[in-house]
């Protein structure tokens, strides 16, 4: 497994985090367990930051808390200087309550509810994201209604397909998000804003796809939104000031991805930028970026516990964990391809290939086939690495699991930032059957 992040392997064989030895945190914590490596995810800020805040002249770089959104990781992306997307009430609730600035907020998303809509407005939100027709009218009227004028960016698709898994494209024509650019809707889109009393259009936006690795779509995402841009601007003498690029930046996860630097990310996008600025003649605009999963991805790693291990001679050998695609739902959603250590020999030659499987009732409910480990025993613990994005966010209480704790670790020191949940919990929002006035008292 390549080590990220503060991971070492340390005089005892075991893996290491933030100056944490895994083991440790498993006696404390219990498995399975989500383990964030603070300093890792504050130097990925700080490398955007430097890349693009610094580096550009008018730029922000917004986390994409849908990768992982805890009232921890709001507090941090604020001290790091980034701003933040939201994409549900339930996200916004968190950074309001975390305390993040409700003007460096984008809320983004393809079915806002009104009354989403309605508390980002009354929050203060610095820009709602504008997906569709039937959300610019309620957003509208909300205002109206509010006597607030909101700041909005048109989210418009380019026609880009990036080269990634086909569920997490989403530039393409075909696509559930945002105004099509070629066939003159996102035309419609920005006159009839430009006409609506209390929206106030400040620029567009495009997300093109996740983990991509080739830079060449992120700039020729560039060129086909400044010569919209510019196109606007002739049509209409209308000036929009800001381009969101949206996220998408891939990163490592199993031999054989290759994610360029964050640097040379930056240095893609201003390069575009010029060029296509000076191609269609248009002032250089805000340029901004929403990553999500390159900036907590290789921070996160999953413990487990090994269980049952089951061999079929000549075929495979099963080593069950006590978690899953509950916790983590990407191999069956996407194919996602893992690596993985025994935390407690971590230093040990490998001896066999197996393959991990999780505690769920379904045969697909692999999190890694065919891995080389030493010999795998019961009890040991197995350290699955870039776990960080998109695997607590995307957790479920399949089987009626509970959801691991999440603990931030940091200079020797473990803090849970999620705690784990109880059958207490899962039961949180039952009814109890003798409250409910249909169900028979007596049973058969
Ligand atoms: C609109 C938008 N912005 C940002 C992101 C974050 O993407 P990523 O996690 O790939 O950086 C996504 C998710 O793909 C998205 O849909
Ligand atoms: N959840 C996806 C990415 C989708 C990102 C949101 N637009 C993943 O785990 O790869």
């Amino acid at each position: 497994m390549r080590l990220h992040g503060t991971q070492r392997v340390n005089e005892q064989g075991h893996l290491e985090i933030g100056g944490c030895d895994t083991v440790s945190l498993a006696q404390e914590f219990g498995t399975p367990l989500y383990i964030m490596d603070e300093a890792h995810i504050r130097e990925i800020c700080r490398q955007y930051y430097l890349s693009f805040i610094q580096g550009m002249k008018n730029a922000e770089v917004i986390y994409a808390s849908k990768a992982f959104s805890t009232l921890a990781m709001c507090r941090i992306v604020n001290q790091e200087g980034l701003g933040l997307d939201v994409v549900s009430g339930g996200e916004l609730h968190t950074a309001l309550q975390a305390k993040f600035p409700a003007e460096r907020i984008y809320f983004h998303g393809n079915n806002k509810s009104a009354e989403e809509l309605a508390m980002a407005i009354k929050a203060g939100v610095g820009r709602i994201v504008v997906d569709n027709f039937y959300e610019m009218s309620l957003l509208n009227e909300l205002a109206e209604e509010m006597h607030e004028s909101v700041s909005i960016l048109l989210r418009v698709t380019p026609g880009i397909e990036a080269h990634t898994h086909e569920y997490i494209q989403t530039g393409q024509i075909d696509s559930k998000f945002g105004f099509t650019l070629v066939n003159g809707t996102a035309d419609r889109a920005l006159d009839l804003a430009l006409s609506s009393s209390n929206l106030v259009v400040k620029g567009i936006h495009a997300h093109i796809g996740s983990q991509i690795f080739e830079l060449e779509s992120f700039s020729h995402e560039v060129h086909i939104m400044i010569q919209y841009m510019a196109d606007i601007h002739k049509r209409t003498g209308y000036l929009l000031e800001e381009l969101n690029l949206g996220g998408g930046f891939g990163i490592y996860y199993a031999s054989g991805d290759e994610p360029a630097r964050i640097e040379d990310y930056a240095k893609t996008v201003q390069n575009a930028l010029e060029n296509a600025c000076q191609n269609y003649q248009f002032p250089t605009p805000k340029i901004i970026i929403e990553p999500g999963r390159s900036i907590v991805g290789t921070a996160g790693t999953t413990l487990y516990t090994v269980g049952s291990i089951k061999e079929i001679p000549g075929i495979r050998k099963y080593v069950a964990v006590d978690g899953g695609m509950a916790d983590n739902p990407r191999p069956a959603l996407y194919q996602a391809r893992y690596e993985a250590v025994l935390a407690n020999r971590a230093g040990e030659e490998t001896a066999e290939e197996v393959s991990i499987t999780g505690k769920c009732c379904e045969s697909g409910d692999m999190l890694i086939w065919d891995i080389n480990l030493p010999k795998v025993e019961s009890g040991d613990l197995l350290a699955v690495s870039c776990t960080g994005a998109y695997n607590y966010s995307m957790s479920s209480n399949y089987n009626r699991l509970a959801r691991p704790a999440v603990v931030l670790v940091e200079g020797g020191k473990g803090d849970v930032i999620v705690k784990r949940e109880t059958y207490s919990d899962l039961l949180r929002n039952d009814v109890l059957p003798e409250r409910l006035t249909h169900l028979p008292i007596a049973s058969r």
